[in-house]
């Protein structure tokens, strides 16, 4: 399912969200949700929810995101379960986007790309999340790593949460806002790419209609912030507008709420699935 690396990386998502439709599953094992799910906060206990979200929905959504930083919290122990859960959430059939939201100066940023990008890395997943703060150019070692390996970067634009705004809505030197010149530079890197490029952006659900032109991006929005943080499957119209085709929406907290049971969390990724699907069409 995952597909052959070599078709890279837009074409391997096309698939699998052909074949199963528009939605990235969260795995974000928060301490709250352990505690509602009934599990301490141990490292077992980590590993206990995380592969029940993996059992749950690697096998039915296209994409399962884990968020790096809630494994990390345990330190080894965490990482060891990290890299079970994308080695086994790959062999379920999804396509891993692990969000790390990385970025570093160029030679740093080799060392990024090598521990996520590289085949064989032992946490190499499909794609991961990058920071552009250090200078668009500054990703080229993981953007590079990322097209020769058949995989992808989503690069942070305009994120979902508040606090971005003032950041990413200012003027860069280009004339553009600083999250208009993410996307253009993510366009160039695409451009000509079939059906679309490795070079994702990442768009939040809760961003004022119309903010972003996607027109040239010919590559995929990662686009968090449903249900927690407020944003609907509806929204997502107004949001994203003729881009919607290439959005992938995210939900961790709104899915992993309905666990522990494995077919109660399934629904609930199958009913925000057939949502998003319902309005693509
Ligand atoms: O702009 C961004 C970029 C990344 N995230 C991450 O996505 C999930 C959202 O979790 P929910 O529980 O669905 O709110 C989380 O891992 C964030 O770190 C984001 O929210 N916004």
């Amino acid at each position: 399912m995952t597909g052959s690396l070599r078709a890279g990386f837009g074409r391997r998502l096309s698939d699998a969200v052909r074949a199963r439709g528009p939605l990235c599953a969260g795995i974000d094992p928060h301490p709250s949700l352990l505690l509602a799910w009934d599990l301490d906060e141990s490292a077992r206990s980590l590993e206990r929810f995380a592969m029940t979200a993996v059992e749950a929905l690697a096998g039915e959504v296209a994409v399962i995101k884990p968020q790096s930083a809630f494994f990390e919290a345990y330190g080894s122990a965490g990482i060891a379960v990290l890299e079970k859960v994308v080695r086994e959430a790959r062999q379920a059939g999804a396509l891993v986007l692990l969000d790390v939201k990385r970025g570093d100066i160029g030679s740093t940023m080799t060392a990024y790309a090598m521990a996520y990008l590289d085949e064989h890395a032992p946490l190499a997943a499909d794609a991961i999340t990058v920071s552009p703060y250090l200078g668009y150019g500054s990703l080229a070692p993981a953007i590079g790593l990322a097209e020769q390996t058949g995989r992808g970067v989503f690069v942070l634009a305009r994120t979902s949460n508040p606090e971005g705004a003032g950041l990413q809505q200012s003027v860069h030197g280009s004339g553009d806002t600083v999250a208009q010149y993410v996307v253009d530079s993510a366009a160039e890197t695409n451009a000509d790419a079939e059906p679309m490029g490795h070079v994702g952006v990442v768009a939040g659900a809760t961003i004022r209609p119309g903010e972003l032109d996607f027109s040239r991006l010919n590559g995929p929005i990662l686009a968090p912030g449903l249900g927690a943080q407020g944003a609907t499957v509806q929204t997502l119209q107004d949001v994203f507008g003729e881009a919607l085709p290439n959005v992938l929406p995210a939900s961790s907290r709104d899915i992993l709420r309905h666990g522990p049971a494995v077919a109660d969390l399934r629904a609930a990724a199958h009913r925000v699935r057939d949502e998003v699907a319902d309005l693509v069409r």
